[in-house]
């Protein structure tokens, strides 16, 4: 790649990761006191199991759809078959939300934006998937820790995504030579901030990442046996057809 290359691809996944973030982290920045009252947590807490994740389901939705529309610009995305397109969007549209949740995540008092306020874990008892939600805290934690730019997790989640290993994957060389290029842009970008040291780190979150999204099928499947009706008729069709394992 020639330079003027990679400096139009850093350009346009940033651009692009701007255009499909409902919200800037100087917005969020402004409310990120703004915590749920004690009756607002009560009300969460006295959902029953399904309610709360139908809730959650459909707001994890929400932010979904912001990712796949940064999945359409990064360049040679579209290029990808429709196949290998859906294949890497259901594995990796989770955990692109994830690393974007860690931008609305409180360290100071461990919260993180929901539903218009920031939340702590307490606000998620009712889903009975205390660990997973530990898990998501914990990630955004680690993430916050490495105070990426903008442009770096614009370009860490364009990387998270183009992932030759993901399964059932058409044409691996294909997504390979996309992959590869993201790689450089991220390099790139990492060397002009004069911080290669974060690669290895960011190579790490993409395994915690990978385990967290795991954890949550798993508790997927558990909650479709024990709330068929709500996991087949309730659930937003997306979610259903990017997590749900048929
Ligand atoms: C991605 C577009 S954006 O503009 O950057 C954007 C756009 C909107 C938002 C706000 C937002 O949607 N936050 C939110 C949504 C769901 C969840 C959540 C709820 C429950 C579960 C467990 C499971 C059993 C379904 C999981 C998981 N795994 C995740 C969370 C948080 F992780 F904190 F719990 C926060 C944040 C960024």
């Amino acid at each position: 790649h020639s330079l003027r290359n990679i400096d139009e691809l850093c350009a346009s996944i940033v651009r692009s990761h701007r255009e499909t973030s409902q919200y800037r982290v100087e917005e969020l920045q402004a409310l990120r006191w703004k915590l749920f009252s004690r009756e607002e947590i009560q009300a969460y807490q006295s959902k029953s199991v399904d309610e709360m994740w139908q809730h959650c389901a459909i707001r994890l939705t929400d932010a979904v759809q912001f990712v796949v529309e940064f999945a359409k610009h990064i360049p040679g995305f579209r290029m990808l078959s429709q196949n290998d397109q859906i294949a890497l969007l259901k594995t990796g549209s989770m955990e692109v939300v994830l690393v974007r949740m860690s931008r609305f995540f409180n360290t100071e008092n461990n919260t993180v934006f929901f539903d218009g306020k920031f939340a702590g874990t307490e606000v998620f008892k009712s889903l009975a998937c205390g660990d997973l939600i530990a898990a998501v805290f914990d990630f955004a934690h680690g993430m916050c820790a490495l105070k990426l730019t903008e442009q770096q997790i614009a370009l860490f989640s364009a990387l998270v995504l183009i992932n030759a290993d993901r399964p059932c994957l058409e044409d691996r060389s294909k997504v390979q030579r996309v992959q590869r290029s993201v790689e450089s842009g991220l390099t790139h970008i990492l060397h002009r901030d004069n911080q290669e040291s974060l690669m290895h780190k960011l190579y790490q979150r993409m395994a915690v990442l990978r385990s967290l999204c795991s954890l949550h099928m798993e508790k997927l499947r558990w909650f479709s046996q024990r709330y068929p009706l709500t996991a087949h008729s309730l659930f937003p069709p997306l979610y259903k057809e990017l997590f749900a394992s048929e």
